[in-house]
């Protein structure tokens, strides 16, 4: 796992954006190899939101390419509500990039049938050949996507009833009115994040501290999900300083001096591939 921090969120937002940049541009997309990209909804991802958005104006980036499978979705809320996710989504990026709508995919959290939903993304999922890179955030308890305190490790696309702190702290978004917050989501499980073949998070804000101190200073634990990207060969966790508060002083040193080699050995990377000498990509003298 690397951890990266930055400043502030605009920072972290930035180094997001460049780092998706770079790896679609890179895979460059065709209609017959698309990049199947996960994303998360939250205010955390939207500083990203707003660079990738920008990239796409100026040229330098284009979705026409790209896949997109979001991570989770209320139930019971109508799809054009305003804090609908698909709402959310589409008025936050999708309407000011280039991605065919065709490409979007969102858990319907109004389906009739709503195991057979959750069991028909997972096979979408498949069929687009997985995910490249699953982009997310986290709650204040540690959730990824909606998988709560105590969700299985091995959880799958599911229904999830929300944890009365997220059903709190999502209250500012419902007119602080407790009442009006769903009591169930529709979430990719922990697995299916894990399943993807990178997985990076953003992580900002001092009410975010305590959450990542224990997924990364602590063990494998159910209680704080994110923390089961121990167990994944390719995570990157993108913090501001404000949500380093928990952290150790030698776990934040240690990981601002990781990011220092890394960067010398990824540009001695980059010259071996520019000769033809190496096909290499994964993070060398990280912690994977
Ligand atoms: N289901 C979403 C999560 O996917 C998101 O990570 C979290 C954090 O939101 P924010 O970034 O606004 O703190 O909110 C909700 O719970």
């Amino acid at each position: 796992m690397r951890l990266i921090i930055r400043d502030d969120p605009v920072a972290v937002g930035d180094y997001v954006a460049n780092y998706i940049a770079k790896r679609i541009n890179d895979f460059a997309p065709t209609a017959s190899k698309p990049f199947v990209l996960g994303l998360p909804t939250g205010s955390s991802p939207i500083p990203t939101y707003k660079a990738l958005i920008n990239k796409v104006k100026e040229g330098s980036l284009s979705f026409k390419h790209v896949i997109t499978f979001n991570m989770d979705e209320y139930v019971g809320i109508p799809r054009d509500h305003p804090e609908s996710y698909h709402t959310f989504m589409f008025r936050e990026f999708f309407s000011h990039t280039d991605i065919p709508p065709s490409q979007v995919n969102l858990l319907d959290g109004n389906a009739e049938d709503l195991v057979a939903e959750c069991n028909a993304y997972e096979s979408r999922i498949k069929q687009c050949g997985g995910i490249e890179l699953f982009l997310g955030g986290i709650g204040e308890d540690g959730h990824i996507a909606f998988n709560e305190p105590g969700s299985s490790l091995a959880s799958r696309t599911r229904i999830k009833t929300l944890a009365y702190d997220t059903i709190l702290a999502n209250a500012r978004f419902f007119n602080n009115n407790i009442a009006a917050v769903p009591r169930m989501a529709l979430t990719v499980g922990v697995a299916t994040v894990l399943e993807a073949r990178e997985v990076v998070v953003v992580v900002t804000g001092q009410r975010k501290s305590l959450a990542l101190s224990k997924a990364i200073e602590d063990g494998v634990n159910h209680l704080w999900t994110l923390s089961a990207l121990q167990l994944h060969p390719w995570a990157l966790i993108v913090v501001d300083e404000d949500a380093t508060a928990e952290l150790h002083v030698k776990t934040v040193k240690y990981f601002k001096s990781i990011e220092r080699v890394q960067d010398e050995v990824e540009q001695r990377q980059a010259e071996l591939k520019a000769r033809g000498r190496t096909k290499h990509q994964g993070q060398v003298g990280s912690m994977e």
